[in-house]
């Protein structure tokens, strides 16, 4: 009670760290920590993504033809571990930021920074600040939203519930965007902006994933730009006090038992993948493991430091988002785990009855030409990479283990696919992973070094980065499916 006054006066001057929430600086001008390595990633050594651009045309032809900045910035270097993907990922980035669609090219911009500051992620917010001024954005705009028409703000609300609690978004939200007289969006309109916010909500969470530095050469920004709040404080280096424990007390081994783990892994994958073919489980064993999982979701705690904040006292984040918060609203809003809504227990969501490939794509594709194409191809895309590899295994089928790590996902944010086994998820996914995909998903902030280092000890930089675009599709993909789902009820 009392700490509120002493806090709510010191928000103006400090600034904490997103992981062990110690003070970063004291003034906003200076900058206390270091990103951990130079490079484009601080979790990655420079070395290995360097070396995979040199010898990489392709990714030069790609930023040339679809780059919106038109250089190599560090998302792109990160990504471009995996030039295929990166390919599907550029074009329908370019596509919804610059080519013909609803909604002025300005718009596009800011619709991208009210996402990225759901997640207080200063390094999206700088980018776009930057190409909302150079595509003749209003500079006043960036004031935050109380400078900004009427009409983009009433996204505020939309934008807040697609990044933490899509479930929530009902067919009513739809009708008041569309029927508010002079302020009102027309559907491809919404659609558009809705693409961009779950496009954007889901960057988010690759670039605290990967750990993506700041980009070194300042930008045109006119003193818009945000110092960096997502760069890592020493903490990071300490194998102490940021984590929750416990949650990673399971991993915390030497190589050589790692080394047995990854052994282990592969022939659980091999096993469940015998067992697909002869055994059958019955249906309602199916529906129990689903919710199992699901429950089970509710304990992998991102950091249980965090959770030691009551929730009601949001000043330690309010100091956190300053200078972000401008562009949205009721920053306290965050993911609620989706199991735990006890007794009004909100039905899960059957994939079958909508998917993506049979009402999603159709519909987005109808009001937003092309975009559900370019969608489409990279969520498939991204389904079916594979290398065949695990670590420094060749020629082993990953497809459950790739299928798990998708499903983990939706099943955080209810749903459900009912011919799939959630019993899988729970023996291929270890602990300390759980705590690393529902922090990138959910709480993509408070990701830190220690959690990607904790998991999967033996695989390579690259795979943990194809681990991160199977977690940002699959995250956008189910933003997707609840918005659209509205917005067909809306016209039904
Ligand atoms: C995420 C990794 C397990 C993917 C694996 N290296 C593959 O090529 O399929």
């Amino acid at each position: 009670m009392n700490r509120g006054g002493s806090s709510a006066s010191a928000s103006a001057n400090y600034l904490l760290c997103t992981n062990c929430r110690k003070v970063l600086r004291k003034d906003k001008r200076i900058r206390m920590s270091q990103p951990l390595t130079r490079g484009p990633s601080a979790f990655i050594p420079e070395k290995e993504v360097v070396q995979a651009n040199t010898v990489d045309e392709r990714t030069n032809f790609l930023v040339e033809e679809y780059s919106t900045s038109g250089r190599l910035d560090n998302i792109t270097q990160v990504m471009s571990l995996h030039t295929q993907y990166l390919e599907s990922f550029l074009r329908s980035q370019f596509y919804m930021l610059r080519m013909d669609g609803p909604l002025p090219l300005p718009d596009r911009h800011y619709i991208a920074i009210m996402a990225a500051a759901r997640h207080q992620c200063s390094y999206l917010i700088n980018m776009h600040v930057d190409e909302f001024l150079k595509t003749g954005g209003i500079a006043e705009w960036l004031n935050g939203l109380e400078y900004v028409p009427q009409r983009l703000r009433n996204l505020n609300e939309i934008n807040k519930l697609l990044a933490h609690r899509p479930w929530l978004i009902t067919k009513e939200h739809i009708q008041k965007l569309v029927k508010t007289g002079e302020n009102n969006w027309s559907l491809p309109e919404l659609v558009h902006a809705v693409v961009l916010l779950a496009h954007y909500h889901a960057l988010a969470s690759f670039v605290f994933g990967s750990g993506i530095n700041p980009e070194r050469e300042p930008g045109i920004s006119n003193g818009f730009r945000l110092i960096s709040v997502n760069s890592f404080c020493v903490c990071d280096l300490a194998n102490d006090n940021n984590i929750d424990n416990a949650s990673l007390a399971g991993n915390n081994f030497g190589i050589v038992e790692s080394l047995g783990e990854l052994e282990a892994l592969m022939e659980r994958m091999k096993r469940l993948q015998e067992d697909r073919e002869d055994g059958e489980t019955t249906c309602e064993e199916m529906t129990t493991r689903f919710e199992q999982e699901k429950k089970e979701s509710l304990f992998v705690v991102p950091g249980e430091t965090f959770h030691s904040f009551p929730h009601s006292d949001f000043e330690d984040d309010m100091i956190l988002t300053a200078d972000v918060s401008r562009y949205i609203e009721d920053p306290g809003f965050g993911y609620e785990d989706f199991a735990r809504r006890g007794e009004e227990h909100l039905p899960t969501f059957r994939a079958q009855d909508y998917t993506w490939e049979n009402h999603g794509f159709s519909l987005v594709n109808r009001l937003y030409s092309d975009i559900g194409h370019l969608l489409d191809e990279k969520f498939r895309m991204v389904y079916n990479l594979t290398y065949n590899t695990m670590a420094t295994h060749e020629d082993v089928d990953t497809t459950t283990l790739r299928r798990a790590l998708f499903n983990y996902v939706h099943c955080m944010f209810g749903i459900r696919y009912d011919d799939y086994d959630y019993g899988e998820v729970n023996q291929l996914l270890e602990r300390s992973l759980k705590v690393y995909i529902k922090t990138v998903t959910c709480y993509p902030e408070r990701t830190t070094k220690r959690m990607y280092d904790s998991y999967w000890r033996q695989f390579t930089h690259s795979e943990k980065v194809h681990v991160n675009l199977l977690l940002m599709e699959a995250r956008m993909q189910a933003e997707l499916l609840y918005a659209l789902r509205a917005i067909t009820r809306h016209l039904t």
